[in-house]
């Protein structure tokens, strides 16, 4: 599903290069639910990012569905992306329309030609849509502005949209960050429920230990750009995940030898 190689991203900052990824290596079977974790700056979105094509490295191989984003074509880039859902931290729904059209916009990638409105979406996709959000729990609110629910609500229909696009991968970029904690168990539980019964392969960013511990399978943790931790959570306790983000950990991995500046500043 994914196999990341001595996967390296730099980016030029003031004359320098700053390594954002430095020689990852990790592989993600199907079905996993993997949960990336590292204080802010440790390129958990510039992981991410190269999971999707989004970012290309600077140098080493990554495989995403038996593509190579770095070397694919526009086309083939574009079938990939639309093998992957991605859900963000900030939703990205269109608060003036409706719930349901918000979810059909996840559709675009198949249709030809923009879409105003939700009678400018084929039945299909609109019916489609409605089995969407009846899978995340929000039916009933179809019909109503995205911006009248709550935060974990346009979560869910922020996923809702990400499951319209029948994806094989679902990348979620702290989706609970800006949740309450009741919200946040929700958005998870459904994350790893649809992991379940979708047989979809989840890779979610998270900053709270206790909530990878209570629902990732895995754990991969990132410092500095590197993998300094990748367990599966069953064979981990509190203290030992607490332990990788205390300044401890700091010293765990390879020392910098490159010269490059060292993003990872603990949040
Ligand atoms: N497009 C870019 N151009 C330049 N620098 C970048 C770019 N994207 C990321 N970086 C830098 O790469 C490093 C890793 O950033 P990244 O956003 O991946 O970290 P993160 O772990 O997701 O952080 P957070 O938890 O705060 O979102 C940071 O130092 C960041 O400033």
């Amino acid at each position: 599903m994914i196999d990341f190689r001595g996967l390296t991203k730099t980016f030029p900052k003031d004359g320098r290069a700053l390594t954002a990824l430095d020689d990852v290596t990790f592989s993600v079977q199907p079905g996993d639910f993997v949960a990336l974790l590292g204080p802010s700056g440790s390129g958990k979105s510039t992981l991410l990012e190269h999971l999707n094509g989004l970012q290309i490295p600077t140098s080493g191989r990554g495989m995403v569905l038996g593509v190579e984003p770095a070397l694919a074509n526009r086309a083939e880039l574009i079938a990939l992306r639309r093998r992957i859902g991605f859900v963000f931290q900030r939703f990205h729904l269109v608060g003036s329309r409706s719930v349901l059209e918000n979810v059909c916009t996840g559709a675009l990638g198949r249709l030809r030609g923009p879409r105003l409105g939700l009678v400018t979406y084929p039945r299909r996709v609109r019916e489609q849509a409605l089995d969407c959000l009846e899978r995340v729990g929000l039916a009933d609110r179809a019909f109503q502005r995205a911006d009248t629910l709550s935060g974990g609500e346009q979560q869910r229909v922020a996923i809702a949209r990400a499951l319209l696009q029948r994806p094989r991968l679902l990348l979620a970029d702290e989706p609970v960050a800006s949740l309450d904690p009741e919200s946040a168990a929700q958005v998870m539980t459904l994350l790893k429920g649809l992991a379940r019964t979708e047989r979809l392969t989840v890779i979610c960013s998270l900053h709270q230990v206790d909530l990878a511990l209570s629902w990732a399978e895995r754990v991969v943790g990132l410092r500095s750009g590197r993998v300094v931790l990748d367990e599966r959570t069953a064979g981990l306790t509190r203290e030992e995940m607490m332990a990788f983000y205390s300044d401890d950990a700091a010293d765990l991995g390879r020392p910098d030898s490159s010269g490059h500046d060292s993003p990872g500043v603990p949040s």
